[in-house]
C-alpha cells in the first residue's frame, strides 16, 4: 500500500470494512469510497460506460461503492459524459472523439488508483481474520458468449495478468470504442487498479465476440472473484429467512413423448440438512445415458427430481431427450421464478474417468448456451452423442439461463463422451446449486446491475 501511487499522490482512509480515496493530478480528481456490503452511491466518472461497470461491481460484488471525478473543481454528473453529450458524440468520428476527449487517459489511470486503494481499504478488516490457509479466489463469469475469468488473492505477491484483447470480432481487430468508452484503456484501469489494490489479478477471456460483454464479464467476474476472497477471509454467517419453497413440475404430452417432471430446489430442513435425506432423484426416460445426466446434474445441484417419460424411442432417442430436456427446463425456470435474493452466478467444474469439465451458469433470463466439448462417438450409453449437447442446451434456453461448457481434460477412444457428459452434467449441477443459493445479505433484492431479471 505504501507504495502505490494513490499514497504518494493522494490520501487513503479506511474504517472497518471500508476504504476510501483520493488521487489528484493536474486538474483531475478523483475520490472513491468503498464500504464491503455497503449501499448503493452514485458514481460520477465523466464516463458513462465506466460508471456502468463500476455498477457491476456494485451489483455482483455486493460492495457499496462511490467514485466522483471533477475536472477544474467541477464535479462530473452520473449519466454525463464529460467532454460530449448526445447527437454530437455519436455522430463524431473516432479521430474527432479523440481530439475532443483530453481527460480520458488520466481518468481511467486515476479511477483505476482510487477504486484500488478503496477496495484495499474496504478488503482490510476481512483479511485480518483471515486463516492461515486462505488461498486465492477465481470467478468465471458470463455475459451471454463472453465469459471472463478472474483471479484474485489479495496476499500473495503482487502478479497481474491481463488478456481481454481483441474487444469483440466485429471489426476483425476489435471495438476501439464502447460508447465514449475508450476500450483500449481498460488494461491501463486495471492495471492502475491492481498496483493500489495489491496482491495477485488475473483477467482473462475465455469466450467473447461483442465488446460490451468482453469487459462487462471482466468487471462482474472480478466483483465475484473479490466478494468469494473476501468470503473466505471471514465467511458470513446468519441462515437465509425461510421461504416459500422453490418448485416447479410440468407434464408434457405429445403424439411423440409423454412426461411428467416434479423439481424441488430447497432440499427439506434448508441447505444444512444431510445431502441422502435431501436429495431424492429418480429419473425415467427410457434412454439410459439421459437418466443419467439428469440425475448427476440433480444430485450435484442438491435438488429433488422426478422425471418420467413414455416416448417414441422405438423411432430414435431424439424426441425423448429433447422434450425432457425441455420439461426439465421449464420446470427449472418456474421453480427459480423470479430470482430474487438469489447469488445467480455459478462456476464449478467436475471429472468423470478422464473427463474434466467446467460449467458457469448465470441466471440471466437471457437464454445462451456454448459448448467446446469434443464428442467424437456416434452413441454413448444408449443415446447419440450429438444429442448430449442438445440436452444440455435445450435444458438450458429452457431454463432461461446462460450455460458455458469448458472442456479441461477429455480422454478419447470408447466410453469418452460418456465421461464428458457426466463431467457435465455434475459440473451443472455444483454451478447450478451457487446459482440457486438465496444469499440473506442481498435482502431479497436481484443480483443484477439492472435492478431485475424478469423484466
Ligand atoms: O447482468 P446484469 O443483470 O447485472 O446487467 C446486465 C446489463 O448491463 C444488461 O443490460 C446487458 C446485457 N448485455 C449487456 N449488458
Amino acid at each position: 500500500m505504501a507504495s502505490c501511487e494513490a499514497m504518494r499522490e493522494g490520501k487513503v482512509a479506511r474504517t472497518a470494512g471500508s476504504g476510501s480515496a483520493v488521487v489528484e493530478r493536474g486538474a483531475i480528481r478523483c475520490e472513491a469510497t468503498v464500504v464491503d456490503l455497503g449501499p448503493k452511491m452514485p458514481n460520477a466518472t465523466g464516463i458513462c460506460f465506466l460508471n456502468h461497470m463500476i455498477d457491476q461491481l456494485v451489483s455482483h460484488g455486493q460492495l457499496g461503492i462511490g467514485v466522483q471525478l471533477s475536472i477544474g473543481g467541477v464535479p462530473c454528473e452520473p449519466e454525463v459524459d464529460y467532454a460530449l453529450q448526445g447527437a454530437a458524440a455519436r455522430a463524431a468520428t473516432p479521430e474527432a472523439l479523440a481530439h475532443a476527449r483530453p481527460h480520458d487517459q488520466t481518468i481511467f489511470e486515476l479511477v483505476g488508483e482510487a477504486l484500488g486503494a478503496a477496495l484495499r481499504g474496504a478488503a482490510a478488516d476481512a483479511l485480518s481474520h483471515a486463516p492461515a490457509t486462505l488461498g486465492a479466489s477465481r470467478f468465471c463469469a458470463p455475459l451471454d458468449e463472453a465469459v471472463t475469468e478472474a483471479v484474485v488473492d489479495l496476499r500473495a505477491a503482487s502478479h497481474f495478468a491481463f488478456s481481454l484483447e481483441p474487444y469483440g470480432t466485429i471489426p476483425p481487430a476489435g471495438r476501439e470504442w464502447i460508447g465514449l468508452y475508450r476500450t483500449a484503456y481498460t488494461r491501463l484501469l486495471w492495471q492502475r487498479l491492481h498496483g493500489a489494490l495489491g496482491g495477485r489479478m488475473e483477467l482473462l477471456k475465455l469466450r467473447g465476440a461483442n465488446a460490451h460483454h468482453i469487459v462487462e464479464a471482466t468487471f462482474k467476474a472480478f466483483a465475484r472473484a473479490l466478494r468469494a476472497h473476501l468470503d473466505a477471509a471471514r465467511p458470513p454467517h446468519g441462515t437465509p429467512p425461510s421461504a416459500a419453497p422453490r418448485e416447479g413440475a410440468r407434464s408434457r404430452r405429445t403424439k411423440e413423448t409423454s412426461i411428467s417432471v416434479a423439481l424441488a430446489l430447497d432440499p427439506p430442513g434448508g441447505d444444512g440438512a444431510a445431502r441422502e435425506d435431501a436429495c431424492v432423484v429418480t429419473v425415467r426416460t427410457g434412454v439410459s445415458l439421459l437418466d443419467r445426466i439428469l440425475a448427476e446434474l440433480a444430485t450435484y445441484a442438491q435438488m429433488r427430481l422426478a422425471v418420467s417419460c413414455d416416448g417414441d424411442v422405438h423411432i430414435d432417442d431424439h424426441h425423448t431427450a429433447e422434450d425432457v430436456a425441455i420439461a426439465v427446463g421449464q420446470s427449472l425456470a418456474d421453480a427459480l421464478g423470479t430470482k430474487a435474493g438469489c447469488n445467480r452466478m455459478g462456476s464449478a467444474d467436475a471429472c468423470e474417468g478422464r473427463a474434466r469439465v467446467e460449467v458457469v451458469v448465470d441466471l440471466s433470463n437471457r437464454p445462451h448456451f456454448e459448448s467446446d466439448l469434443e464428442l467424437r462417438e456416434e452413441w454413448a450409453d444408449g443415446m447419440a452423442c450429438e444429442m448430449v449437447l442438445h440436452v444440455f442446451a435445450s435444458l438450458t434456453t429452457n431454463a432461461l439461463c446462460t450455460v458455458h461448457v469448458v472442456q479441461r481434460a477429455a480422454g478419447d477412444g470408447d466410453g469418452a463422451c460418456a465421461e464428458l457428459a457426466i463431467a457435465t452434467a455434475r459440473a451443472y449441477g455444483l454451478a447450478l446449486r451457487q446459482c440457486a443459493v438465496i444469499d440473506p445479505r442481498r435482502a431479497g433484492l436481484t443480483a443484477s446491475s439492472k435492478g431485475t431479471l424478469s423484466a
